[in-house]
């Protein structure tokens, strides 16, 4: 828990810094002037307040999530691409207004410190609110007696106030949203400085871009992940969610921003191409599962191989998921190799993300593949017997 926003602050420090080394020391210790700015809570909590407020719009559907252990189904809105769009539309209104855009780069460091606290609160809050929840509202996780470990990986699975869901809302909504925000933000800030934002700077924009749309687009598909399902709502998902994603996830543009790359023609197509190679893997893996759990005698997925398990539900053993066992990991690191590219090879910090998600994802694929033993015992022995490699064909 203190690994984690440090581990944050280092990376917005050294990205800034001159000689920009991942395993080297921050250039300095930001003093309690650079972290704490009330500007820069305000913002913070008026942009929560927007997402939040986007959320409650009426939305084109509302879906059912899984079945939980009182055999009810929870009901969420879809409306994540509409916030995105609505977001990007309030953006372009205030910038056209004379809105500094680029500003917002002078302020990571103080927002970044008001979402690590709002994350710890809202984590104390949420563990409080899970002692007078009901026994079927725990999640299956986070709830060994030991404070610390709850408060960390949380207790309650689905919290709710009225009909607002705050794991969900989280998940998708102001850290998403936000780092293509401060991506742009970033782009802007370029083109000030330097007249023009760069061939990888628009790249990188470009990319994330893409990854957060289709998060959105696809809002549905996280109903079925174990975030969703599976883990409890505490500091790992709060903090992951509103700090760590915006924060993080947008260093690629920071690192470009203070250590401009030059970036040829030539290579930016390189990049693109293993950009689309990882996109196609990722969306035609993902969306495969999901049009076959909806409705496996769909067209689109009628004539792939299957294995039957006692649950009587099946699992796919061809297509995307004859490849390995999680080709939409495959495809998701292919793309984290695609963001890193534009940043050259000169310095290891544009490639922690892939090295972390990297370590995110073979941790994720251990705890998954636990989950679906415990699911399916003797069908999911075949399945691994079937198709034996995890993330990456022939070696992982
Ligand atoms: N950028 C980021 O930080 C992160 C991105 N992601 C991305 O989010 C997406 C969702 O990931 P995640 O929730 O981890 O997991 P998956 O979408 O891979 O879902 C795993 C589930 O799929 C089902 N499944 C597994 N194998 C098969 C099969 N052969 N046939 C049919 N169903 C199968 C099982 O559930 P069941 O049988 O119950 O349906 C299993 O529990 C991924 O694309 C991932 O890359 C994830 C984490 C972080
Ligand atoms: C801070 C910790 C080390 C780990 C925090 C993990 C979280 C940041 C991630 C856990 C699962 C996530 C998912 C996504 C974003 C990152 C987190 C929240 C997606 C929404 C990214 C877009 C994909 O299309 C779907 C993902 C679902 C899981």
């Amino acid at each position: 828990m203190l690994l984690l926003p440090a581990t944050m602050f280092h990376l917005l420090l050294v990205a800034r810094s001159g000689p920009a080394r991942l395993l080297g020391l921050p250039p300095y210790l930001p003093g309690p002037e650079a972290l704490w700015s009330p500007w820069a809570l305000l913002l913070w909590l008026t942009w929560l307040g927007l997402q939040a407020a986007f959320y409650l719009l009426p939305a084109r559907k509302m879906a059912e999530g899984q079945e939980l252990k009182d055999k009810t189904r929870l009901r969420y809105p879809i409306n994540g691409f509409q916030a995105l769009v609505l977001t990007a539309l309030l953006v372009g209104l205030g910038v056209s207004a004379g809105l500094p855009l680029g500003m917002l780069t002078e302020m990571l460091l103080p927002l970044a410190f008001v979402a690590t606290l709002t994350a710890f609160i809202f984590s104390l809050l949420l563990y409080l609110k899970a002692l007078i929840a009901p026994a079927s509202a725990l999640a299956p996780g986070g709830n060994s007696g030991n404070p610390i470990y709850d408060f960390f990986l949380g207790r309650e699975l689905n919290p709710r106030i009225c009909s607002f869901d705050c794991k969900y809302f989280c998940e998708l909504r102001p850290g998403l949203i936000g780092w293509v925000l401060i991506n742009l933000a970033l782009l802007v800030q370029e083109a000030e400085l330097r007249g023009s934002p760069s061939l990888a700077m628009w790249l990188v924009n470009g990319f994330q871009l893409l990854y957060v749309g289709d998060a959105l687009w696809y809002e549905e598909a996280v109903l079925t992940t174990m975030d969703i399902t599976h883990d409890g709502f505490g500091f790992m998902l709060a903090f992951g969610d509103l700090a760590w994603v915006p924060f993080t996830y947008s260093l690629q543009a920071q690192f470009l921003l203070y250590h401009p790359q030059p970036l040829e023609l030539s290579m930016a197509s390189v990049i693109c191409l293993i950009n689309a190679v990882g996109y196609c893997i990722f969306r035609g893996a993902n969306s495969q599962k999901n049009t076959f759990r909806k409705n496996p005698s769909d067209p689109r997925v009628a004539g792939l191989e299957t294995i039957s398990t006692a649950t009587g539900r099946q699992l796919l053993v061809s297509g995307w998921w004859g490849m390995v066992r999680h080709p939409n990991y495959l495809g998701d690191l292919i793309m984290a190799l695609a963001w890193s590219l534009p940043c050259g090879v000169s310095h290891l910090l544009p490639y922690f993300y892939l090295l972390y998600f990297t370590a995110l994802l073979v941790h994720r694929e251990a705890r998954d593949e636990q989950q679906c033993l415990q699911k399916y015992g003797l069908a999911w022995r075949e399945y691994c017997r079937r198709v034996p490699y995890r993330i990456v064909p022939y070696i992982y």
